[in-house]
């Protein structure tokens, strides 16, 4: 039966919440439906930042110490104003929708501690938004041994099914971490974190010049590659390590940065995104002949002709350019997880997370 989902997501560049509407089983994708957008204020975004690095200190994932409860409460609202603003805006009924998927914040993400946080009261946003909400996606998979990351691979394989490219396709997710899906047909689903993604980047260009982000690209633009800083910062181990393997946000943050001017730095930071996911092709089992760029980093004009150049010769395009919806693309993931959840499909394998067997996972709360 196919199954009405909303899908909500606030990913690690702590930008905001996205929302999504999906018709889906857990298996297919009847119907993509509007999305919407709620970014955090600055003040949200302040908190969320000091939750981040408080959360360093967490052994527990239920523990909200220090700044983590505010965080929790202003994530659990936001995601709340998140879901009525867009019901009203699109005219959803409430009892149209069966059910919401709710990934949360991420503040923490050490897996091989079998430690993965994401805040959001559940019960709270069911409660609000008078809907289930499917929650905790990713503990399961941490528990049994997995990564718990990346979670959205079973969803780019549904929609790469249905695309009908020959060879293989890459499916490459600039968020705040990069990540990517290596699919050859309905078989090989491999897929992993790669580096960084935007996290970097918009921590630099908000420590020198004051801006959220390097919009389409166009200081990294006018700025030169620091070639030696990049040879040097691509010999971190983790670039050679096979799949599947994962990343916190801040994982690269202590990485020592060049004297660079603004420019020169977006520029390096920039080619480090592309160089890092580039250092993937040599560990995939085949070359893809298609790789689509979702996430925030498509938007990035120069970022996406650092990727081409990189990876040639495969086409490189935009999600969008496909169809599909870059900015939306995660909170409908998670509108298909939930789905897949309830049904005890699995969201995560092997390949994808290192799990030892496919795993389902996510908890239910009711209004
Ligand atoms: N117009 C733009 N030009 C350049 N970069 C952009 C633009 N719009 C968004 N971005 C980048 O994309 C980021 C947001 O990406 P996205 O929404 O995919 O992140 P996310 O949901 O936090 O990701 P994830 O959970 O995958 O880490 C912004 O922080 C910014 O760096
Ligand atoms: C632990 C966590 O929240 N990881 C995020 C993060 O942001 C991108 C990358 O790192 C990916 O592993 C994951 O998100 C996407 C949605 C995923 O699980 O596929």
């Amino acid at each position: 039966m196919m199954l009405t989902a909303i899908g909500l997501m606030s990913g690690t560049s702590l930008d905001g919440v996205d929302v999504a509407l999906i018709k889906t089983d857990g298996r297919r994708v009847s119907a993509l439906g509007p999305s919407g957008y709620r970014p955090y204020t600055e003040a949200e975004r302040g908190v969320l930042r000091q939750a981040l690095a408080e959360a360093a200190q967490l052994d527990r994932r239920d523990a909200r110490p220090g700044i983590l409860a505010e965080a929790e409460r202003s994530v659990t609202i936001a995601h709340a104003e998140a879901v009525a603003a867009f019901v009203a805006q699109h005219g959803i009924a409430n009892d149209s929708v069966d059910l919401v998927g709710f990934h949360g914040q991420t503040v923490l993400h050490r897996p091989a501690s079998k430690l993965t946080v994401q805040i959001g009261d559940a019960q709270a946003l069911a409660k609000a938004i008078r809907l289930p909400v499917v929650y905790d996606f990713r503990a399961a998979d941490v528990a049994a041994g997995g990564q718990g990351a990346p979670f959205v691979p079973v969803y780019h394989r549904a929609l790469a099914q249905s695309l009908g490219r020959e060879g293989p396709v890459l499916v490459v997710n600039i968020g705040g971490v990069s990540n990517v899906t290596f699919i050859d047909g309905s078989d090989t689903l491999i897929a992993c974190d790669t580096g960084p993604g935007n996290a970097l980047l918009d921590d630099f260009v908000f420590r020198t010049i004051g801006k959220a982000f390097d919009g389409e690209g166009k200081l990294a633009a006018q700025g030169q590659v620091d070639e030696a800083w990049l040879a040097q910062a691509l010999q971190h181990p983790f670039f050679a390590r096979p799949a599947p393997k994962s990343l916190d946000r801040n994982d690269f943050a202590a990485l020592g940065l060049g004297d660079w001017s603004p420019a020169d730095g977006a520029a390096t930071l920039t080619a480090f995104t592309a160089g890092a996911i580039a250092a993937i092709l040599p560990l995939l089992p085949k070359q893809p002949h298609s790789v689509v760029i979702t996430g925030g980093g498509a938007r990035n004009l120069t970022m996406m002709r650092m990727l081409r150049e990189r990876l040639a010769p495969a086409s490189v395009e935009s999600a969008d350019a496909l169809g599909w919806s870059a900015d939306a693309m995660e909170a409908q993931a998670f509108g298909f997880l939930a789905a897949r959840g309830l049904k005890g499909l699995p969201l995560s394998y092997p390949a994808t997370t290192g799990v030892a067997f496919p795993m389902t996972g996510g908890l239910l709360a009711r209004p």
